[in-house]
């Protein structure tokens, strides 16, 4: 058991574990891009672990971009999704790979799937380490890889934060019933 701030966490998905799924996820991608080079964009700040794992995985040559956007506060999602740090890279035409720590409600996702098909990408994947099934509720949004599926409850550790705190934890914990 671990404590983060004031609540206590257990484990959930061992750091062995996260690493097997990347490689995994990642040789998917090297295939599925072969022909044409992606733009891996990380969506900031939860992806920022799965994303920088993923990155050195690939063989293919990539580019890199970041958004910061932001849904979550504390323990529960806000319902509102706001851009915090603007995409500067001109992405029109191009093949462009969203890298997620998570996909809760679908909120997030479906935000910056518009935004994307608003500066008239050639195409959209998207990525996520962690999926809430039973928590969606955008069943719009469509994921093209995913690490884990898991049950609606809170999660910490590698990337993603309580309060901002725990995101450097290398394996995931889930909130303590
Ligand atoms: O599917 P949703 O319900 O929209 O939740 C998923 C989003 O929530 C978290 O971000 P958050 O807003 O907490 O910002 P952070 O990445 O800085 O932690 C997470 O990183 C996803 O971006
Ligand atoms: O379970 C979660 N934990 C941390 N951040 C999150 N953002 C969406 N869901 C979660």
């Amino acid at each position: 058991m671990i404590q983060v701030l004031d609540r206590n966490f257990v484990p959930l998905i061992s750091a062995s574990e996260i690493q097997l799924r990347v490689d995994e996820i990642a040789d998917k991608i090297n295939l599925e891009y072969i022909s044409e080079p992606p733009v891996l964009l990380g969506v900031l700040n939860g992806a920022f672990m799965f994303f920088s794992d993923l990155v050195k995985r690939l063989q293919i040559p990539v580019q890199v971009a970041f958004i910061r956007i932001s849904s979550y506060e504390g323990l529960n999602s806000s319902g509102n999704v706001a851009t915090e740090i603007e995409l500067r890279d001109d992405l029109t035409g191009r093949r462009v790979i969203v890298i997620e720590d998570i996909v809760d409600t679908g909120r997030s996702m479906e935000y910056l799937v518009k935004v994307l098909e608003s500066k008239g990408v050639k195409d959209i994947a998207l990525v996520a380490l962690l999926h809430k099934p039973d928590a969606l509720q955008v069943p719009t949004v469509k994921l093209d890889h995913i690490g884990f599926s898991i049950k609606n409850k809170f999660v910490v550790g590698y990337g993603l934060d309580y309060a901002g705190f725990g995101r450097n934890l290398p394996e995931i914990y889930v909130l303590e019933e």
